[in-house]
């Protein structure tokens, strides 16, 4: 998969920390500081714009540390890449801890996947056909 690094001396290829790592971790690529307040949120971009394969479709999401020590989390919850964008990767991150946040550049902000989708053809119907679940949902299987 082709990808393109503006700053490869602090930001390098992205990579699977270990064998059975479903995700890469992204760097931010920010040149100046980003300090990021209680409840602020910021669009941190990573210096990387990739082809990805058609078929394929990359997710961006949170890292669990960072979440759970610092509050840091993604605006959009989980990004969606599509296999036609172009422009650079940037993650939409909020400060939902107590403390001040520093975003320096190379700091490690989010992970990538990449996985296969399907795009389905859509059968205009009057109906949609039954099963045991039915209407049932929002806990109706308890607690
Ligand atoms: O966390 C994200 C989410 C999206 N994108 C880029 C890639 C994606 O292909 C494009 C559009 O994302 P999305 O469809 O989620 O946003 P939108 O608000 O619907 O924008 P658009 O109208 O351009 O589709 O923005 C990112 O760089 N980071
Ligand atoms: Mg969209």
């Amino acid at each position: 998969m082709k990808i393109r690094i503006l700053n490869k001396s602090t930001n390098p290829l992205p990579e699977y920390k270990t064998k059975g790592s479903a995700g890469m971790d992204l760097l931010s690529n920010n040149e100046a500081e980003i300090i990021l307040k209680p409840m602020e949120r910021t669009l941190v971009p990573t210096g990387l714009f990739v082809e990805i394969p058609n078929g394929y479709e990359g997710q961006v999401r949170a890292r669990s540390g960072l979440s759970i020590k610092n509050g840091i989390t993604l605006v959009n919850a989980v990004g969606t890449i599509d296999s036609d964008y172009r422009g650079e990767l940037k993650v939409p991150v909020i400060n939902l801890g107590h403390e001040d946040f520093t975003i320096k550049r190379g700091d490690r902000i989010a992970q990538l996947i990449v996985t296969k989708y399907e795009q389905v053809i859509w059968e205009d119907s009057d109906s949609v056909d039954e099963t045991d679940r039915g209407h049932g949902g929002f806990g109706s299987t308890g607690v």
